[in-house]
């Protein structure tokens, strides 16, 4: 049975394929998945896979989000306490490639039906011309929103920034609450002001630092003022929680969010009713329009010592089936094509809005530093909006740090 050990499990054991290609041993599996809403889902899904292989013994651990990464590089670098399998953010996944720390997929049993993987996600698998990950679950973001706050202050869906402020203006002055909940301790949350403004935080293309050019600077003033304006209320900590929390319990009419937050949102009294949940695209800034892809994929450590039973779990995982039970249940969205135009995934109405929102979403460079990129934004992003520090600063500082971290971009 699965034994969910508290963190860190090893993969000491080793397993193999007995000459009736029998499947043996012990697979230990890290999932970032939220506990008390996404979790169970997952681990009832591996238990699965149990069933089917009498001779695997799954070891579940739950390993929170903002300690995967630097968990698994510590291990992995170690030689030990690595499992077997990790579920691997869209940009962890080049970078523990380009380390070496994952099992190159090509020609396994990981990877079935390749051709069924959306191309925007496989793309944060495939690196150097390998493949080191199967893809799980894809995800952009979307306006959250409260539509019985909406009525009571007769106000209609905000499409653009200004419509924004006029709303939460009439909002306010009608029922007394923020209009949005903006959060300001994690710099994704930036980036669909970003693209509002027609920039990006690089140009991997040319190899060159956008976040500092004029729109990034334009963007940071966005936020600002929708803080400064009181058309949002923002914290400099506990982001998660307070976002959640408000708009859960009807504090404030609008988040901008994704569709991991839906299984926790719909937890809150203001949605037991799920039909008041509605959920448009984030409102478009004075150039353009966009939300960042997301999303995460299983991936097979390089010195696992089971790796023909961590295939067969990474395929089972992210099969069809699997997915379409995924997105059945919490609404996340599926890495497969197929599995859209399945029953109980083809009337989601969750990921029938997110699919065409996940279709254009802001593609983001696959490099190892990507994900690097969000901890020097987050402090200047922090400051802006707390009003420690003027938009100009911030996008300078931040540009110059990714120019140390980027060697020779320009
Ligand atoms: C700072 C981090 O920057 C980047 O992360 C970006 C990320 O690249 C973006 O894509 C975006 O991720 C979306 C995500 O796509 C979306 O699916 C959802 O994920 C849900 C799950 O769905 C839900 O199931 C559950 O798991 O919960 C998940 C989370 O809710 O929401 C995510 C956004 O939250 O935004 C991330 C930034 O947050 C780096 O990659 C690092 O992660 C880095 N953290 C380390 C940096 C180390 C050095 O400083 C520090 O020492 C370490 O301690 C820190 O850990």
């Amino acid at each position: 049975a699965l034994a969910a050990t508290a963190c860190g499990g090893d993969s000491g054991e080793t397993g193999d394929k007995k000459a009736s290609g029998k499947l043996s041993g012990t697979v230990t599996w890290w999932d970032t998945s939220t506990v008390g809403s996404e979790d169970k889902v997952f681990k009832k899904l591996a238990e699965g896979f149990e069933k089917k292989h009498p001779g695997v013994d799954v070891k579940y651990v739950n390993v929170p989000f903002g300690e995967a990464q630097n968990k698994f590089k510590n291990a992995a670098q170690s030689g030990s306490g690595a499992p077997d399998v990790i579920r691997s953010e869209v940009a962890w996944t080049p970078e523990f490639a380009d380390l070496g720390y994952l099992a190159p997929l090509d020609g396994t049993a990981a990877l079935k039906d390749g051709k069924d993987f959306l191309a925007q996600a496989a793309a944060s698998t495939k690196y150097q011309g390998k493949t080191y990950a199967v893809p799980q679950v894809i995800d952009s973001m979307g306006l959250f929103y409260n539509e019985k706050i909406f009525k009571d202050a007769g106000v209609e869906v905000p499409k653009t920034i200004a419509e924004l402020k006029t709303v939460s203006k009439k909002i306010k002055d009608k029922t007394g609450k923020t209009g949005l909940y903006l959060r300001g301790d994690d710099a994704y949350w930036f980036l669909s002001f970003l693209y509002g403004e027609g920039g990006d935080l690089v140009d991997a293309k040319s190899k060159s630092v956008t976040v500092d050019q004029e729109p990034g600077v334009k963007a940071l003033k966005v936020v600002k003022d929708l803080v400064d304006s009181g058309a949002a209320k923002t914290d400099a900590t506990d982001g998660w929680e307070n976002m959640q929390s408000a708009f859960k319990d009807g504090k404030v009419a609008m988040m901008i969010n994704g569709p991991w937050a839906v299984a926790d949102t719909f937890a809150g009294k203001e949605f037991k009713d799920k039909a008041n949940l509605g959920i448009t695209t984030v409102p478009a800034g004075s150039k353009s329009q966009g939300a960042p892809q997301g999303g995460h994929n299983l991936a097979v450590y390089a010195g696992s010592k089971n790796l023909d039973a961590s295939y067969a779990f990474s395929e089972y995982m992210t099969s069809a089936e699997s997915q379409a039970l995924v997105a059945k249940e919490l609404s996340l969205l599926p890495t497969r094509t197929s599995v859209y135009s399945q029953p109980g995934v083809s009337d989601n109405q969750i990921v029938g809005f997110f699919k065409p929102v996940v279709d254009k979403a802001v593609e983001r460079p696959w490099i190892p530093e990507t994900g690097s990129l969000f901890a020097p934004l987050v402090t200047e992003y922090t400051k802006v909006l707390t009003g420690q520090t003027a938009p100009e600063k911030g996008a300078k500082a931040t540009g110059d740090q990714y120019r140390k971290l980027l060697k020779g971009w320009k």
